[in-house]
């Protein structure tokens, strides 16, 4: 039987437990907060998180990371991307030499500008053949209640997006592989920024038409900055980019994009934060894309005014305008 490591209780990460319990594997959850491990262990539950869920036996979770890692043949890791780093210094030694490692987080980090599996290729020493990502339209609160959805397995070593792929594959939950990396995580770091966007614009009542827009050319300055760094432009047309650009747009679940639509009512980043229980990871992203982009020389304007409304250096009523006012220009460009 596969024994999984699972390094973050929030929602993604027990959700994500869950699946490969589901697909037969024998998980093990690490999660700071003794309150949570124990309600997981003793009552099958993550309340906080996945409210009446139960989850099944063969998830079992504990807040030593040395009891969660031992004998693991994956590592999954699903904590807030900003945090990926100092939690690998704590557990680089404890991780077995041969384990698979899988990021589950959506984010670029502040100051290197790496993406997480770069992070952790940097933070564990291991080889990126080691390393996967997974990602795609995957609104964790929609896979705990079992609905159907498909994801993207992502890894340089296509045995290895193969081996965590048949790991987490359920009748509900279905992976592609893939070996675009770059392209699979930059899709699902991106779209958060692009939710953020048109979160701003549902609050200050625009309609379908802007939100489409919006949509529709963040996925391409998605791509621009993809292309940019090594990704290829078919898996921006796939899962792990419109797929997943067109879930988080859509839902009142994603929290990246009722993040925006606070922000669009008025409030403010500091009164947003404050009632924002759950990561949105755009907040913090926004602006280590647009360093990698402005790094590469290219433009992205969606993430450029995301950004700097959070940053306080534009009004809300300053930001849609600049979107949409800018020169004009061919659109296949
Ligand atoms: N929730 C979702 O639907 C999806 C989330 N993701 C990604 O998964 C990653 C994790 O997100 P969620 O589980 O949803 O977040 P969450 O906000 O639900 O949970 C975050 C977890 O990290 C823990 N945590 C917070 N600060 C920490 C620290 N300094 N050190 C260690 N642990 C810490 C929290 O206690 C909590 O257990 C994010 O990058 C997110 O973008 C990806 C796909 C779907
Ligand atoms: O990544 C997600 C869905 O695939 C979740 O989006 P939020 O982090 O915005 O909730």
């Amino acid at each position: 039987m596969t024994r999984v490591a699972v390094m973050g209780t929030g929602s993604w990460g027990t959700t994500f437990g869950m699946v490969l319990a589901d697909a037969g594997a024998q998980v093990t959850m690490w999660g700071r907060r003794s309150v949570v491990c124990e309600e997981i262990e003793k009552e099958h539950r993550n309340s906080e998180y996945l409210g009446e869920l139960t989850l099944p036996d063969a998830v079992r979770a504990s807040t030593d990371p040395a009891a969660a890692l031992d004998g693991a043949d994956i590592v999954v890791l699903a904590v807030p991307s900003q945090k990926l780093r100092e939690n690998l210094a704590h557990w680089r030694d404890l991780v077995p030499a041969e384990a698979v490692l899988v990021s589950l987080m959506k984010g670029v980090e502040h100051g290197s500008l790496l993406r997480m599996s770069e992070v952790i290729v940097a933070g564990l020493g291991a080889h990126q053949d080691r390393v996967a990502v997974v990602s795609g339209p995957n609104l964790a609160r929609e896979i705990a209640a079992r609905q159907p959805t498909a994801t993207v397995v992502a890894c340089p070593d296509q045995d290895v997006a193969e081996h965590v792929a048949e790991a987490c594959s359920t009748g509900y939950f279905r992976p592609y592989t893939n070996h675009d990396v770059i392209g699979v995580e930059l899709g699902g770091a991106v779209k958060n920024v692009i939710g953020l966007a048109v979160g701003i614009a549902d609050g200050m009542g625009l309609g379908d038409n802007s939100k489409a827009s919006i949509i529709t050319r963040g996925l391409v300055e998605t791509t621009r900055l993809g292309v940019a760094l090594g990704a290829e432009p078919g898996t921006f047309a796939g899962l792990a980019g419109m797929g997943d650009l067109v879930a988080t747009c859509a839902s009142p679940l994603s929290r990246n994009r009722t993040f925006g639509e606070h922000l669009g009512q008025g409030m403010s980043v500091e009164e947003v934060v404050k009632i924002t229980k759950q990561t949105a990871e755009g907040v913090k992203s926004c602006g280590p894309i647009l360093e990698l982009a402005t790094a590469h020389g290219v433009e992205m304007p969606i993430v450029q005014q995301v950004t700097e409304l959070i940053e306080g250096r534009v009004t809300l009523d300053q930001m849609i305008p600049r979107m949409f006012s800018r020169a004009r220009k061919p659109e296949l460009q």
